[in-house]
């Protein structure tokens, strides 16, 4: 029978057979071993004192105990060689980190008191592998980031990236400034929880928003280095991303990272190799003429690391990209992946299999981090998948791995869980453009359904598959919320469960819509109906008051196939109940008419959002360039009467190239009387008559920079 290990092991012999859990062990090379090696070892086996317990020889190839041993272990960072016996364990690394790892895959393979008899040759193909804490939103917790960081060492993962952007020590105002004591001491005690979990803490400054290029500001980076350092931490990343173009000079950020390596990262010795993340950080930003990457190659110290998403932000990762940026900054790039970060879509969980990366890639890459969601538990999905990817890159199976993430995270609910975040996988609509497959078992039946309805001849049978989904959405979501195998991750995505019930429960009394159209039962469709419209109601109310936030508020669960054959079929069947009867029902589909209106592609894709009669377009969360005659605006759609307007530019005086206008046609404007309230936010009255267009444009004759933090229409 195969074993299973995650990750994924490089050589694995068949097992011949398996031994019983030896009673009591004797670790030969324990004073010379990794010590969490040693102590994991015996946290696993109870040790004897005396001489006659069964023998495990544990160690890195230096040490004398494992000298027999040393021409079986891989040659590789971090590898190791586990061989079980009939009558003695050998657990040898080629490093302390290796044998840590042989101790890992050792705590795998006992299972119900026995250990399969085989050996394993086994070693990393990517070198720095993990997560980067890189996303905007509410940071991690200190519980969070313990949980994350057992959950690295057990997954062979070895690095963690902290960078939030929401903390002010990190990024601007202070990421001159030292951690207050309070945020000092957790970072020192993670530091070292990730020590004894073999994990290198990567501390991230940020300090592209005001940085100056002197010897002022190079000297208050080192002393902030200085300052973590003596907080424990012992490996450096400075992120450039996200900041305004002028400081986005190659040539000056080098010097910076050169001036840090050769002044602290050199000078300490036991300071791992810098990392930076550059500006221009996807190939669909980079402008090779401009020179900005080569400048970069050319210039930085060799050992410095260059982050990389792809080729574009959110972006699969593929051999070609890699090759392509690879020889422009002369070193294997650092992969910074944006999956499953969910800052740019909040109302969206991301449950689904971490896919798109290529299995020809192992030799291209220095490190594979994953940019995570502010959900630290629910990201463990895709953390465990990117885990298996970055280990063993040509043996990486998105699917296979996915389902063992799962009962990872959920072990005693598994099932329960994959009908969860089977229908939680797709991000919906959104700037970037990137999409998940969401609900791929039932799209065929939900297919067949939905045609059956609108022909009005459906199948019993049919029928019954749609309502074993719909019930079985109401079981996962009932049996989640009453679990407790992990309540850090039911608190997490508490609001969806709740949503993805009463998803489960609308699409059952669909289905019974039939049964009352069958019946020619008016009076039960209505009952139905009304139902139905309860429960949709309770929908809206959840997506109006939990997680809500200044960029996607609400809950939106299996918004890719589940929601949509809801509200088409319940579309579908009123109309024939209106047919039938010559009674039309009032629509109670969420179906949001108006649309956006703009010739930006930066915010074609943005999703438009509809609450309590105000429109609004969901936000950017990075700069947007509008040319000149640029615009950005809502289509109102029928026209409406305006009562007020909200636009937040981010700016704080209302910039002289812009102007509000509306419009009922689209082609005669006129201008929109509003004024500034002083919180970076333009305000407009009430509009007598009926529009269509309500836009900001920019009428200077060149290309402008500000932000879409807010663009609001409430309608009569
Ligand atoms: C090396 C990657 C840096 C990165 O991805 N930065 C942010 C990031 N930046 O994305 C952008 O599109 N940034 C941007 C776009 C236009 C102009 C300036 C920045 O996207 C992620 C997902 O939203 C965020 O979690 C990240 O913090
Ligand atoms: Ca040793």
């Amino acid at each position: 029978q195969k074993v299973q290990i995650q990750p994924t092991p490089q050589i694995v012999s068949q097992p011949s057979g398996h031994i019983l859990k030896p009673e009591e062990v004797r670790i030969i090379g324990a004073n010379s071993a990794d010590k969490e090696a040693v102590k994991l070892l015996k946290s696993l086996f109870s040790i004897s004192e005396s001489k006659k317990g069964f023998p495990i020889y544990l160690g890195e190839k230096s040490d004398k105990a494992i000298r027999k041993y040393k021409s079986q272990i891989p040659n590789k960072a971090e590898g190791y060689y586990l061989s079980i016996e009939k009558n003695k364990i050998v657990v040898a690394g080629n490093d302390e980190r290796g044998t840590y790892y042989g101790m890992q895959t050792l705590k795998q393979l006992l299972v119900d008191g026995k250990l399969p008899l085989l050996n394993i040759k086994d070693y990393p193909d990517i070198t720095a592998r993990g997560v980067v804490e890189g996303f905007y939103g509410t940071p991690w917790n200190y519980e969070d980031r313990v949980s994350q960081l057992k959950f690295y060492g057990a997954n062979k993962l070895n690095t963690y990236i902290y960078g939030p952007k929401d903390d002010p020590y990190h990024r601007s105002p202070n990421w001159r400034e030292p951690y207050p004591a309070k945020e000092a001491k957790a970072i020192k005690e993670l530091v070292q929880v990730a020590n004894h979990n073999h994990v290198d803490f990567v501390w991230a400054i940020h300090p592209g928003m005001d940085i100056k290029w002197n010897t002022a500001d190079r000297d208050a980076a080192i002393s902030k280095f200085e300052a973590m350092y003596d907080l424990g931490v012992r490996a450096f990343a400075v992120f450039f991303d996200d900041i305004s173009w002028e400081d986005s000079n190659a040539a000056k950020q080098a010097d910076f990272l050169n001036y840090l390596d050769d002044n602290f990262v050199k000078v300490k010795k036991n300071v791992l190799p810098l990392i930076l993340c550059p500006t221009e950080y996807n190939k669909s930003w980079s402008k090779i003429e401009k020179g900005y990457l080569p400048t970069l190659g050319e210039k930085l110290n060799p050992s410095i690391h260059v982050m990389w998403t792809g080729d574009r932000v959110i972006s699969d990762i593929d051999r070609q990209g890699l090759e392509w940026i690879n020889q422009h900054i002369k070193r294997k790039a650092y992969i910074w992946w944006n999956f499953p970060v969910s800052d740019y879509v909040r109302d969206h969980l991301l449950m689904g299999p971490a896919y798109g990366l290529d299995t020809g890639a192992s030799d291209l890459m220095s490190g594979f981090m994953s940019n995570p969601m502010e959900f630290a538990e629910a990201s463990k999905v895709a953390i465990y998948s990117v885990a298996d990817y970055a280990w063993n890159i040509k043996a990486y199976q998105s699917m296979e791995a996915w389902e063992r993430a799962l009962k990872a995270v959920m072990p005693n609910n598994c099932e329960m869980f994959r009908v969860f975040a089977i229908h939680n996988a797709d991000l919906g609509p959104n700037g970037h453009g990137y999409r998940r497959d969401e609900s791929w078992e039932f799209k065929e039946i939900a297919e067949k359904y939905l045609n059956e309805v609108k022909s009005g001849k459906w199948k019993v049978e049919t029928i019954a598959d749609v309502q074993q989904e719909f019930i079985q959405m109401m079981m996962s979501a009932k049996t989640l919320l009453q679990s407790t195998d992990n309540p850090a991750l039911i608190d997490e995505i508490e609001p969806w469960l709740l949503q993805f019930r009463l998803l489960g429960e609308s699409g059952l009394a669909l289905t019974h819509l039939q049964v009352a159209l069958e019946k020619n039962d008016k009076a039960y469709f209505k009952k139905l109906y009304s139902y139905i419209k309860l429960l949709k109601e309770e929908m809206f109310k959840n997506s109006n008051s939990l997680n809500q936030n200044p960029y996607q508020p609400g809950v939106k669960t299996g918004s890719l196939v589940i929601e949509p054959l809801i509200n088409n079929a319940l579309a579908e069947l009123s109309k024939q109940y209106a047919q039938r009867y010559n009674e039309e029902l009032p629509s109670i589909a969420n179906y949001i008419p108006h649309l956006i209106y703009t010739n930006l592609n930066q915010v074609e894709n943005l999703p438009i959002r509809y609450l309590h009669k105000t429109i609004s377009i969901s936000p950017l969360l990075e700069v947007l360039k509008v040319p000149a005659n640029g615009y950005v605006g809502i289509e109102l759609v029928p026209e409406q009467t305006v009562l007020h307007s909200k636009i937040n530019m981010g700016l704080d005086e209302f910039p002289e190239w812009a102007k509000i206008q509306v419009s009922a046609d689209g082609d005669n404007w006129t201008d929109y009387q509003g004024k500034y309230n002083g919180r970076k936010e333009w305000v407009g009255g009430k509009l007598e008559g009926l529009y269509r267009f309500v836009r900001m444009v920019n009428t200077s004759a060149n290309e402008q920079e500000c932000y879409l933090k807010r663009f609001e229409v409430k309608i009569k």
